[in-house]
């Protein structure tokens, strides 16, 4: 299948990064928001990664120029209508995701692909919102998508394996290094980095260590580029909740239950660094 334009849903923090490595691999990319607002911020985000690229010499203004050139930017899903691959990164709910996927479903083209971000929800659950679920999977970016080399490629229950070698083409072709995983809750990364974090928040919580502390912990003592405080920052505090409840309800085992200390960060709207406040504070 030829690919070349590319829809992606949310221009939050890793659509915008999702975006802007389409447009940089040569993709036509349509970026789409719900507000004027969040669209703008997500393109000033890229305008200005990509400005740094060109400060350090690793593409040259006219490079630049092109890359933006490849992209649009709308409020409406009905531009679905002629792309070949959907990229949803929209907030981590459910029920918004699944209504979602049942619209695109209705207006993107027979073959088009519709790959979902999600950090935790079953692809077998967002497929059953469509009537193409062998053209739905999981593509799992990792943040920051521009950094990160990995891109985890999640087979639902009925995703087809030319689905999945488009996908695994595409990763490839975003210079990512593409790992196949199966549909379980919180897929690999997640189920191992998450129950990290929240021990970290249960730490923290339980006085074991301040915030510096833990992360200090973390950093000098295991290597770890930051430690699991900040990184949750960075995540955004809400995304890490949300993956702890997939946890926690698909296997049913105490060992995933968010800490209480989590939730109410996530209730004071302390999300991290979006929200200026999680941990840490950012200006
Ligand atoms: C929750 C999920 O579902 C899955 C996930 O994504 S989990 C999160 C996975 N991500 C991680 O674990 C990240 C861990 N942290 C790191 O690897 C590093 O701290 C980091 C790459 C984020 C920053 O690296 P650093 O060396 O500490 O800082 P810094 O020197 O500022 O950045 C290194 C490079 O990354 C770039 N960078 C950092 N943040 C960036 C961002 N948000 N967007 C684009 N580029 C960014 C910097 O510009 C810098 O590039 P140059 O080499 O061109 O200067
Ligand atoms: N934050 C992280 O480290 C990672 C997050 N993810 C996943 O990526 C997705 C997005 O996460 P973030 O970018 O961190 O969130 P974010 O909060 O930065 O951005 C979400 C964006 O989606 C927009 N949005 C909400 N409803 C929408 C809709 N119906 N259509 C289009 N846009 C809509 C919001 O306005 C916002 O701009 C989530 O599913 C999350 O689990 C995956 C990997 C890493």
């Amino acid at each position: 299948m030829e690919i070349k334009k590319i829809m992606v849903l949310g221009a939050g923090q890793m659509g915008g990064g999702i975006a802007q490595v389409c447009a940089q691999a040569g993709y036509e990319v349509v970026l789409r928001d719900v507000k004027d607002e969040f669209v703008e911020r997500g393109m000033a985000v890229i305008t200005k990664n990509l400005s740094r690229n060109v400060e350090k010499g690793r593409m040259t203004e006219d490079e630049k120029n092109a890359v933006l050139g490849r992209m649009s930017t709308t409020l409406s899903l009905e531009d679905g209508k002629d792309v070949d691959i959907v990229i949803e990164a929209i907030i981590e709910d459910p029920k918004i995701k699944a209504d979602t996927f049942a619209e695109l479903d209705r207006i993107c083209p027979e073959h088009a692909i519709l790959a979902s971000n999600t950090s935790s929800l079953p692809i077998t659950q967002i497929a059953a919102a469509t009537k193409r679920p062998e053209k739905v999977i999981g593509m799992h970016f990792m943040n920051p998508v521009p950094v990160m080399k990995l891109v985890e490629v999640i087979r639902g229950i009925a995703t087809s394996d030319e689905t999945y070698q488009v996908i695994d083409d595409l990763s490839k072709k975003l210079n990512k290094v593409p790992v196949e995983v199966n549909d379980f809750p919180g897929f690999v990364s997640n189920r191992i980095l998450l129950p990290m974090i929240n021990e970290a928040v249960y730490a923290l919580m339980e006085g074991v260590g301040t915030v510096e502390g833990i992360d200090t912990v973390m950093e000098l003592g295991m290597n770890h580029p930051m430690g699991p405080l900040k990184l949750a920052d960075l995540i955004g505090l809400d995304t890490c909740l949300a993956i702890m409840e997939v946890l926690y309800d698909g296997f049913k085992d105490t060992k995933y239950r968010p800490c209480p200390l989590l939730r109410k960060y996530v209730t004071a709207g302390w999300l991290g660094r979006k929200s200026g406040r999680g941990f840490y504070t950012y200006s």
